[in-house]
């Protein structure tokens, strides 16, 4: 029997989850106070680290007894999906933050500190730096200027792989477009099983959501950046957590814009019908690159839990496949089944070089 730990840090809070083979058997949702999260993202290391020894000892385990640390990873170098063994190159670029800050890249250095201290096999599996995208939908119309591919790979796969087992195929024997509507939302375009189009969910691709803006008109967008005399720094911060709903309603909490929808109140309602209409054009957007061919478009995410944005956005892409919700995220399942396959030999371990 394997016995795998999961580690799955967010901005404000650790996941952890203690798996035996694919059985879940403990998990905590560890939210951390404002002092912690407010740190610099390196100089929180030693509170996480802690966090994740105190989950151990509170259920009876220890590092020793481990035969698998599996993290989610971070902003690396673009890659393919799948399963890599950390290693010290994968732990450089995470560390110094090469490819970008996200808390993530912390649970890729825990899992690598248990490798080291302990011997336990370390691995991430679908980091959102997974790029698989097809050449004609990386060029733009500015020489130097590249769409990249950052998304919610881990629960769009894992979200995919449990449809087609639904329907006894294998996930490359199918066409899909994933619909992850999170704080961040991305739309993938899954042809066999290869994510070849979808939105950067980080900054400035795709629908608006509850905290990015999504796709801007770029000449009023550059108006606005000169106007407010703003360096790329802050247009950063802007387009990865101050925008999308926080800008329009002043919270990232679409529970709390549904509510008072559902009141009646109008603005409320203009801002889902938006956020809908741009969900489904990204949606169309990612059916024509698959061609029309499209086995079913599936909706995963927090908001996924929302009937009324689905019934929103449903009436404009149901002409192009069944639709089927998975409302949450499956990510601690997820890096559970991708250490579970390499370690059975199910798949096999990719190198991050
Ligand atoms: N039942 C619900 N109805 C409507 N919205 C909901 C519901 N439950 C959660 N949400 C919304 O989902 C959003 C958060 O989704 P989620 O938890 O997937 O995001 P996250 O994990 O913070 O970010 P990401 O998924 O981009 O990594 C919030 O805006 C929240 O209000
Ligand atoms: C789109 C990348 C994942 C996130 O929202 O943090």
């Amino acid at each position: 029997m394997l016995k795998i730990l999961v580690v799955n840090l967010g901005s404000t809070s650790t996941k952890v989850a203690y798996y035996e083979d694919t059985t879940a058997v403990a998990g905590e949702n560890i939210k951390h106070s404002k002092e912690i999260v407010q740190k610099e993202m390196i100089d929180q290391i030693e509170d996480r680290m802690k966090a994740v020894n105190n989950f151990l000892s509170a259920n009876d385990l220890s590092p020793e007894m481990l035969d698998v640390v599996s993290a989610r990873g971070g902003l690396l170098k673009p890659i393919q999906g799948g399963t890599y063994e950390v290693n010290s190159e994968m732990v450089e670029d995470v560390k110094t933050f090469k490819y970008g800050k996200h808390a993530s890249n912390l649970s890729t250095m825990i899992a690598y500190e248990y490798q080291q201290q302990y011997g336990v096999k370390a691995f991430i599996t679908d980091p959102v730096v997974v790029d698989e995208l097809i050449d004609p939908v990386r060029m733009t119309g500015i020489k130097g200027i590249e769409r990249i591919s950052i998304f919610h790979a881990l629960n769009q796969k894992a979200v995919a792989r449990k449809y087609a087992e639904s329907i006894s195929k294998k996930y490359d024997e199918l066409n899909l477009i994933v619909v992850h509507m999170g704080g961040g939302i991305t739309a993938g375009a899954h042809m066999q099983g290869r994510v070849i189009d979808v939105n950067n969910g980080l900054a400035g691709d795709g629908p608006m959501s509850p905290t990015r803006a999504g796709t801007l008109p770029s000449s009023e967008f550059a108006k606005y950046i000169i106007d407010n005399a703003l360096s790329y720094d802050e247009v950063y911060n802007i387009l990865s957590r101050g925008s999308g709903f926080i800008s329009l309603a002043g919270t990232e909490d679409a529970l709390e814009i549904e509510k008072k929808a559902l009141n009646g109140d109008r603005e409320s309602i203009e801002i889902y019908e938006a956020a809908a209409v741009q969900i489904a054009k990204e949606i169309g957007s990612r059916a024509a690159v698959l061609k029309g061919n499209v086995d079913a478009i599936l909706f995963t995410g927090g908001l996924a839990y929302s009937n009324y944005l689905i019934d929103m956005i449903t009436p404009y892409i149901s002409f192009i496949a069944e639709t089927k919700v998975y409302p949450g995220e499956k990510e601690m399942e997820a890096l559970a089944l991708g250490a579970y396959r390499v370690m059975t030999g199910t798949e096999e371990v990719q190198t991050y070089t």
